[in-house]
């Protein structure tokens, strides 16, 4: 069992305080949503909680241990972090890759063993990506480009996966498979903390979330309780549709509140 908590951080770049006083828990079993306006913090706060950046003042704790206490190849081995956007500096064919998850359990001089190309297949597999093996990533399509990054980020096998908008670039079809191979990693006993700007994903198929607003959790718990329509009036100034369908929860952003604002008075007849 895993516990990822940031204890009242704080973060500055530059001058600038990004985040301001920042708690929140994420723990094994759990697709947490992380979710908030543009400039929230969202991939502030994910960059922390993967030791990428050095709070100013509070601190992260994994399993209760100061996240600094850990030595970077360990963490590689507790912590895989598929970072927003999909920037590849190499011509590499997809396998090869996927195959650099695999990097933080290889010795200096150690080469892919059966173990290791079993962990690539399954990650290839369950990301659909297989069929691309062979092909060089930089001729993919961004979409498919997206789901290789992502096997990669599996292909690490590791506890606790945190991914920073995994699905933007997906179409519907790609979306729905990410967001089941999520929550069915949380469901194996994963921690899963995945960035979304998709509420009705969030609300769908985490089972918890994180709701930011200009550097802090503005609210967190179970999504019905994070995700509610004053809630999501604070953190986006949107009204929200929120109903049931097939049992299971959907919310539709409807309306900025500043285009209620500029809407003219209905005229009396
Ligand atoms: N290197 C930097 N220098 C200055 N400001 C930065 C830097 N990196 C991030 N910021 C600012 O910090 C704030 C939070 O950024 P962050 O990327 O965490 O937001 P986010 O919630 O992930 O947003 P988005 O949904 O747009 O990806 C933003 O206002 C951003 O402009």
């Amino acid at each position: 069992m895993s516990l990822l908590e940031a204890r009242n951080i704080s973060v500055d770049i530059g001058r600038t305080r990004i985040l301001t006083g920042v708690s929140a828990s994420f723990r094994s079993g759990y697709l947490t949503g992380l979710v908030g306006p543009n400039g929230a913090g969202k991939s502030t706060l994910v960059r922390a909680l993967c030791n990428l950046l050095k709070p100013a003042a509070g601190e992260v704790r994994l399993s209760g241990a100061p996240i600094t206490s850990f030595h970077r190849k360990e963490l590689a081995r507790k912590l895989s972090y598929l970072p927003q956007g999909h920037t590849m500096h190499w011509p590499l064919e997809v396998e090869r890759l996927v195959a650099l998850g695999r990097l933080p359990h290889l010795g200096p001089f150690s080469d892919i063993g059966p173990q290791d190309q079993a962990a690539i297949d399954r990650a290839m597999a369950r990301t659909e990506v297989s069929a691309f093996r062979f092909r060089v990533a930089e001729t993919l399509s961004g979409g498919e480009r997206a789901r290789v990054m992502m096997a990669r980020a599996l292909a690490v096998e590791t506890d606790i996966l945190l991914v920073d908008e995994p699905v933007a670039a997906l179409d519907p079809y790609h979306q729905l498979h990410v967001m089941e191979l999520l929550r069915s990693l949380a469901d194996e006993g994963k921690l899963v903390v995945c960035v979304l700007h998709d509420l009705a994903l969030a609300a769908r198929f985490c089972n918890a979330a994180v709701l930011m607003s200009e550097g802090r959790v503005l609210a967190q718990g179970a999504p019905q309780d994070v995700l509610t329509d004053t809630h999501l009036r604070a953190a986006y100034s949107i009204r929200s549709l929120q109903g049931q369908h097939e049992a299971e929860p959907f919310i539709l952003p409807w309306r900025r509140l500043d285009a209620d604002a500029s809407k003219p008075e209905p005229r009396p007849c």
